[in-house]
């Protein structure tokens, strides 16, 4: 994709899914996820920083007890192609013998989210649940890896909006774009 100024690229951009739809969307998945805990405490682990807003809207969706920590990994580094997995922070938390709920924007190749999933299992935590805002389903995902909880799904097209960045802007449009 040519890199237009973001501008340009929010005007171009088709409104995929407005802030009503994903404010119901993160309202289910708390449910979903509510059902799938019960009583147990989770330790809530959102992918900075493109997890950001889905995780503090979809906190106070959830009742089940959730310990907060946060993991900071990125492989698009501000582009729009994805590289090699960067951790900036591991967590703080000790994550053995625990449920662990990673929170994050996208599942898209699945590569970040395979990365931090295999770091906490290598960390000891008994079961790795996955929430994500949106999925790209294009058949290109990392085998082995698929989310446990999904609010929307998004076309095979570079989205940004409601966590997501285009060049490291748009993270607080509340709805999600596509190009
Ligand atoms: O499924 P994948 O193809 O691995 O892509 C998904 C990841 O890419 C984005 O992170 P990015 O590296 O852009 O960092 P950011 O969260 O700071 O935007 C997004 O937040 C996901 O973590
Ligand atoms: O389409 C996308 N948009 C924003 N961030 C992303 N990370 C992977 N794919 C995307």
């Amino acid at each position: 994709m040519s890199d237009i100024d973001f501008t340009t690229a929010r005007q171009r951009a088709e409104l995929v899914h407005d802030e009503a739809a994903l404010t119901a969307a993160i309202a289910r998945v708390g449910r979903e996820i509510d059902a799938h805990l019960g009583d147990e405490t989770a330790v809530f682990l959102p992918v900075m920083q493109g997890g950001l807003v889905f995780a503090g809207q979809l906190a106070t969706r959830i009742k089940a007890g959730l310990e907060f920590d946060y993991v900071h990994a990125t492989r698009y580094r501000g582009g729009t192609l994805g590289g090699g997995l960067v951790w900036l922070r591991q967590p703080a938390l000790l994550l053995g013998g625990r449920t662990v709920l990673l929170v994050d924007d996208i599942l898209d190749e699945g590569t970040t989210l395979k990365g931090i999933r295999d770091f906490c299992l290598e960390q000891g935590a008994q079961r790795v649940l996955i929430a994500v805002l949106c999925e790209k389903r294009h058949g290109r995902t990392v085998p082995g890896l698929a989310a446990d909880f999904v609010g929307v799904e998004v076309p095979d097209r570079y989205v940004f909006g409601f966590g997501m960045d285009y060049h490291e802007q748009g993270r607080n449009l509340p709805g999600i774009y596509a190009l």
